[in-house]
């Protein structure tokens, strides 16, 4: 067997990392033949939590499960890792947009991409999950200029797994035969779930549906409004489908996309698509060889032109709101 991946979670005594940590020790994320080092990082106030998840995991006896422990200090945690998905972060709660939690979670992306800057292994893939998540994987990236920028994404695969689901539901075929489905943006209500694209069984979707009112008018609201319905449906934010999603981002990041498919990635953007550099945008993108490419050349709806700029404006302005936390 190859030797332990280090793996950092933060945030690991959280909802999302309660449902994360066990599936990914049972090899969801990184295959049954990969050993799995974990390093659990969370605040000192978490810690009796903390201990208990450990105790389970230990209880577990996973197979993979080479050796965790857990800690409070993000240099400890992140110490030569090869992968760290940051989920420590407030959630929201009803009421509340995304981006009201920038000034509460920005400070954490800014601390821990300095530190992984200093510590983590140099081609470490990172993937941010607290939200609001384009902007505080912007600030880490930001932070850690010694690290590749690729190295980065945010994590909008919850929101590409949403769009699957419904529209699966919609034709009333399997999910599993839907191809190149794409959500535009932030992880926001401004998102552009984008199913014109979209295929099954190598037929585009728009050929059956002929239904124009229930995309605009069902299906990119329900998909742009899903956390905050989960939200008050629970009391709580979503936390499996957050945590599925997480796997489902690394697990096709590290292995690659399946053939003539794509998923949807917050990566920094290159100018595609009219999106100027400089922000962490969602992508529709192929992986390969550990790698991520942005899709090119997509015609995009001419409805639909202004909607992902309107995306990208958004970001800038939860920019302004944490420029003190990016090196001028
Ligand atoms: N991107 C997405 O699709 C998506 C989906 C769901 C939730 N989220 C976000 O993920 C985050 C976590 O959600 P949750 O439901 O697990 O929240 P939670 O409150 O249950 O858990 C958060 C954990 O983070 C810890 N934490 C806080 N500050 C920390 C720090 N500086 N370092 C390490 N750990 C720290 C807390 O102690 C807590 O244990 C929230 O910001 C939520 O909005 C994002
Ligand atoms: O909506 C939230 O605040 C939580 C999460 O980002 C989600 O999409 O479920």
């Amino acid at each position: 067997m190859p030797s332990p991946i280090r793996v950092a979670i933060t945030g690991a005594a959280g909802q999302i990392g309660y449902s994360l940590l066990f599936r990914i020790a049972a090899g969801d994320m990184l295959g049954s033949d990969q050993t799995i080092s974990l390093r659990l990082l969370d605040i000192p106030a978490s810690t009796s939590v903390l201990n208990g998840v450990l105790m389970e995991l230990q209880d577990c006896a996973f197979p993979l499960l080479a050796d965790v422990s857990i800690t409070h200090d993000p240099v400890v945690a992140f110490d030569q890792v090869d992968l760290a998905i940051l989920v420590g972060a407030r959630p929201r709660s009803k009421g509340m947009e995304r981006k009201d939690l920038l000034t509460a979670n920005g400070e954490i992306f800014s601390t821990q991409g300095k530190i992984l800057n200093q510590v983590a292994k140099r081609d470490a893939k990172i993937l941010v999950v607290g939200n609001p998540a384009n902007t505080n994987a912007y600030i880490a990236m930001k932070n850690a200029p010694d690290l590749p920028a690729e190295n980065f994404s945010a994590m909008l695969r919850l929101d590409h797994n949403r769009a699957l689901s419904q529209l699966a539901m919609k034709l009333g075929r399997p999910v599993a035969q839907i191809r190149k489905m794409v959500v535009w943006g932030n992880h926001s209500s401004t998102q552009l779930p984008d199913l014109y694209h979209a295929e099954i069984n190598k037929n585009h979707v728009m050929q059956l549906i002929d239904d124009p009112a229930w995309i605009e008018g069902f299906f990119v609201p329900t998909v742009q409004q899903r956390g905050a319905k989960v939200i008050e449906a629970r009391g709580l934010s979503s936390a499996a489908s957050a945590a599925n999603a997480a796997i489902n981002h690394m697990r096709d990041w590290i292995f690659g996309t399946r053939q003539d498919d794509w998923v949807t990635m917050g990566v920094p953007s290159d100018g595609s698509y009219g999106i100027p550099e400089g922000v962490i945008y969602g992508f529709p993108v192929t992986c390969a060889g550990g790698k991520y490419s942005i899709v090119k050349e997509l015609d995009i709806h001419p409805a639909y032109r202004d909607k992902l700029y309107s995306g990208y404006q958004e970001l800038l302005e939860e920019q302004q709101v944490i420029n003190h936390l990016l090196p001028q």
